[in-house]
């Protein structure tokens, strides 16, 4: 049965789509079948990966509020073992339209339900909010990644995160564990950096992931042209790091609470 994982932080640009387009590809590199859930109204998961989103007249908006199978809408993309549901623009409304249906936090839950046992990975890109869309993320999840940027107030709008966290654990899913917080985007030139990763270990102690992600040039450059980061440069530190982090995730089994 599939390991689903929710990539998550409501701040915006920390690297959460990044990190799900190219820890799903390295782990899909590692022979694991995968599936990447984008549930954000941008959509960046879905081009990141190549796919053209006016193509689609389908997406995760007509399996959250109209009930339509999930399998329905997983499309392959061009990375063996990698499959997307897509997200297009339409999504955008769901966060209002699911306000008053019945079971509003459980819709993905149920749909991902089905497809669990044709994954050994399900990995969700949250929006840059703590609204219904992540709520129903965290709902679906065995675990949930949080990636935080290594710049000044990282911590910063962690704790409401945290809160949610719980009330998700509380309320809707006993069973959802912090996989780790992931550093991302450190420039090893400053030292604001440095600090910022003691900082994080600090709070998190050992629920950092060891691979820290720095800035890589050809990891911003990669989602323009529609690749992970192993395919459009599979030399780049980007690609090196994203490869290790897949291990580490690999091998995180048995991580304790
Ligand atoms: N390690 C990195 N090195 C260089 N650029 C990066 C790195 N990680 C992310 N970026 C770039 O920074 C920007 C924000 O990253 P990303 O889209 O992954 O963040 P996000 O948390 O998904 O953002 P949002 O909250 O809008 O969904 C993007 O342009 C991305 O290409
Ligand atoms: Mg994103």
């Amino acid at each position: 049965m599939g390991k689903i994982m929710a990539i998550a932080n409501q701040k915006g640009g920390v690297g959460k789509t990044t990190s799900s387009v190219n820890l799903s590809a390295g782990l899909a590199q590692f022979n694991n079948k995968v599936l990447i859930v984008d549930i954000d109204p941008q959509g960046n998961a879905t081009s990141g990966v190549g796919i053209n989103k006016a193509d689609m007249d389908q997406c995760i908006y007509n399996v959250l509020v109209e009930d339509l199978p999930a399998e329905n809408v997983c499309v392959p993309t061009n990375t063996e073992n990698l499959d997307i549901i897509p997200a297009t623009i339409q999504l955008a409304g769901a966060e209002i339209e699911l306000v008053p249906t019945i079971s509003r936090e459980i819709r993905l839950q149920k749909a991902l339900e089905e497809l669990k046992d044709n994954y050994d990975y399900i990995i969700i890109d949250c929006p840059p909010s703590l609204g219904l869309l992540t709520i129903n993320a965290l709902t679906s999840s065995d675990t949930v990644m949080i990636p935080v940027q290594c710049e000044y107030y990282a911590l910063e709008g962690l704790s409401q995160l945290l809160n949610t966290i719980r009330l998700v654990q509380k309320h809707l899913n006993k069973q959802l564990m912090i996989e780790g917080v992931l550093l991302t985007m450190l420039d090893a030139r400053t030292n604001l950096g440095v600090q910022v990763i003691e900082e994080v270990k600090k709070y998190f102690q050992d629920k950092v992931y060891k691979t820290v992600i720095p800035r890589n040039i050809r990891l911003g450059e990669a989602p323009s042209h529609g690749q992970p980061i192993i395919t459009y440069d599979p030399k780049s530190k980007g690609a090196e790091v994203y490869l290790e982090l897949a291990k580490e995730v690999m091998n995180s089994g048995e991580r304790v609470r």
